[in-house]
């Protein structure tokens, strides 16, 4: 056979599935028995992952600072801080244990996900809208509706705040899903309020000693801010060397915490090479976003990240995004632009980045640059 006619019936034989089974998600391909990974899920060789036997090594580990919350709320309060201001400065991510809340609802959060993407397509499939507004959202790939290339992702993304407004929206199946969700979206609200009170901290907006905030009332804002929570699931896929679960993307709001299981697949950008963060049992891995960047003038950066798949196992992750309310302007703190560090962003809001995202590649920092100033 000439190398273009075996070509061509490879991509015939990958290409074996209607356009719109893409649309339905990964579960469902998989579910329908493909040995192959489909044209459509195939990113151009220069975005695709390393998979030489090297890259596999610890060399492309990445242990992230470990923020022990329960020191942070005590007298080693001040050194804490430190490793936290060099956390966000230097990688934009951190892993926080000792954090209170329990493995059994971090268990249980995991579980009731797991359960949610077994259920049978038509289940899951009530869910799914590519209306990026809706309450609650199940999908595939990063961006359904423009990405020409699709990711080995599905997903289930839900509003969060208030929960009494949103929960009669959320999946009544699993049956326990709105319990499980609804306390552990209450929890996670609450750590992301106390780091963003030691984030404040660290950047001399917010003191301990006097509980105030000399920055106008943002603790105030954030506690009556966004939540959204996103339920990753990246099945077993059978070429796990030409395509992503996720592509490179930052996160638009404040700080996401993310759970992920003991499968690791969270790749971040790291001094330009792409490292896995090596997963601590039942820790959350934190990561400035984007309006955390706009807000602390450049200082703390919202760095690139990527998820690889695997050959043998799903992985489930639960990411939770919290940021100002939906509406709100997002602009640097005034305390923080000097002479030395003038204005660095334009004002921004979250629509703004819905519209960015619906009509740009987000695979570069994009959004974050398009609102540069210098
Ligand atoms: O699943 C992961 O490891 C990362 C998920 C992520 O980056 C996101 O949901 O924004
Ligand atoms: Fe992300």
């Amino acid at each position: 056979m000439s190398p273009a006619i075996s070509l061509q019936s490879e991509k015939r034989m990958r290409d074996s599935q209607p356009e719109n089974q893409y649309q339905n998600g990964v579960k469902h391909l998989c579910e329908n028995g493909i040995k192959k990974v489909p044209e459509k899920y195939i990113f151009p060789v220069t975005d695709r992952p390393d998979t030489r036997k090297e890259s596999h090594s610890n060399k492309t580990n990445i242990k992230l600072p470990v923020i022990d919350f329960a020191e942070l709320q005590g007298p080693n309060r001040f050194q804490v801080l430190e490793s936290l201001t060099d956390a966000c400065e230097q990688y934009g991510f951190f892993q926080v244990v000792n954090h209170g809340i329990s493995t059994d609802a971090i268990s249980s959060m995991t579980d009731v996900c797991k359960r949610f993407f077994e259920l049978p397509f038509d289940e899951r499939h009530k869910y799914m809208t590519t209306d990026m507004k809706a309450p609650v959202r199940y999908g595939t790939s990063f961006s359904q509706n423009k990405d020409g290339v699709y990711c080995w992702r599905d997903f289930l993304k839900v509003v969060c705040h208030p929960v009494p407004d949103v929960l009669s929206h959320w999946p009544s199946s699993p049956q326990d899903l709105r319990e499980q969700a609804a306390s552990y979206s209450m929890e996670t609200r609450n750590l992301f309020l106390m780091l963003m009170r030691a984030i404040l901290e660290s950047l001399g907006l917010w003191s301990a000693e006097m509980n105030i905030t000399k920055e106008n009332d943002i603790l105030e804002e954030l506690q009556e801010g966004s939540q959204m929570m996103v339920a990753n699931c990246y099945p077993p896929c059978p070429e796990p060397e030409l395509t992503l679960g996720m592509p490179p993307h930052s996160d638009y709001g404040f700080l996401t915490l993310l759970l992920q299981d003991e499968v690791k697949g969270l790749q971040i950008q790291f001094e330009e090479k792409w490292l896995t963060v090596e997963p601590i049992p039942n820790a959350f891995v934190v990561n400035i976003g984007d309006h955390l960047e706009v807000f602390s003038n450049g200082r703390y950066r919202s760095v690139l990240h990527r998820v690889l798949v695997n050959q043998e196992k799903t992985r489930v992750t639960v990411a939770s995004l919290h940021s100002l309310p939906f509406e709100r302007v997002i602009q640097p703190s005034p305390q923080l632009i000097t002479k030395e560090n003038p204005r660095r962003y334009k004002d921004t809001d979250f629509a703004t980045f819905l519209e960015y995202i619906s009509s740009c590649d987000p695979k570069k920092k994009a959004f974050l640059e398009s609102i540069k100033l210098c």
